[in-house]
């Protein structure tokens, strides 16, 4: 039996739509329940319904043998497990953003942020020195407020930024949902993972 974490929120909508489309039957129960586990022993499937940011916890621990996480999550989380699908569902971008016109700051400006390895990693390639301050949502308060300069975040429609009255200063990255597996369980249950992935591949041929 595979298992799979399958990130609640967001994600997970269009994930499980993939997966009926690559012909998995998942049960009504799939789209409307507070069960954390649930099997579908016709597939030989177990799912674990996991927040986004700890699917790949599940996956490096091995207690989940594939996952669909975030590039946003990987990026920021550096962890040992195999990025093998680039699942094209709930795309975004990371970027930096501020109040219009903000008036420079001369040494290590704040930037404000959930990802702060991403961010840290951005502005050392820039070659400027910032100060990181770790937050855990509503990140784009931070300039409002006073309490950065910048913000690195998530932006998909732009309305949270246009509406807070920030803009977007520099796109760091494009981001999709990616499927991620276990390096241990890719070499004992290959053959389970490889036809997974050429079912989903199938489903993806065509689009950008
Ligand atoms: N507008 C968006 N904002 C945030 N994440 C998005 C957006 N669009 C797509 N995503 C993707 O969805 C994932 C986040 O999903 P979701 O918003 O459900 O979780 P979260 O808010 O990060 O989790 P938590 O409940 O821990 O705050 C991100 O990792 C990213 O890959
Ligand atoms: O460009 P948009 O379509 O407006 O989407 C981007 C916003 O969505 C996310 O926040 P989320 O709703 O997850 O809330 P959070 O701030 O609590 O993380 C993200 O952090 C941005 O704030």
């Amino acid at each position: 039996m595979l298992t799979i974490a399958m990130p609640k929120g967001r994600i997970f909508e269009e994930a499980a739509e993939l997966l009926r489309r690559a012909g998995y039957k998942l049960p009504p129960e799939f789209d409307d329940s507070r069960k954390l586990i649930i099997d579908v022993p016709e597939e030989n499937i177990r799912f674990i319904l996991a927040k986004p940011m700890d699917v790949v916890t599940y996956v490096e621990h091995g207690v989940a043998d594939l996952g669909i996480a975030g590039k946003d999550v990987m990026l920021e989380e550096d962890r040992d497990v195999y990025e093998v699908l680039d699942l094209k569902i709930s795309a975004c971008y990371l970027a930096v953003a501020g109040l219009p016109n903000a008036k420079a700051v001369s040494v290590a400006p704040k930037i404000a942020t959930k990802y702060p390895a991403v961010a840290s990693r951005y502005f050392r390639e820039q070659g400027e020195q910032v100060e990181i301050i770790k937050l855990n949502g509503s990140i784009e308060l931070a300039p409002l407020i006073g309490l950065a300069e910048r913000i690195v975040d998530i932006v998909s429609t732009g309305r949270t930024l246009k509406e807070n009255g920030l803009v977007e200063l520099e796109r760091i990255e494009d981001i999709t949902s990616r499927l991620i597996v276990n390096p241990v369980s890719y070499r004992m249950k290959d053959q389970f993972i490889d036809d997974m992935v050429e079912r989903l591949s199938a489903c993806l041929e065509g689009v950008n």
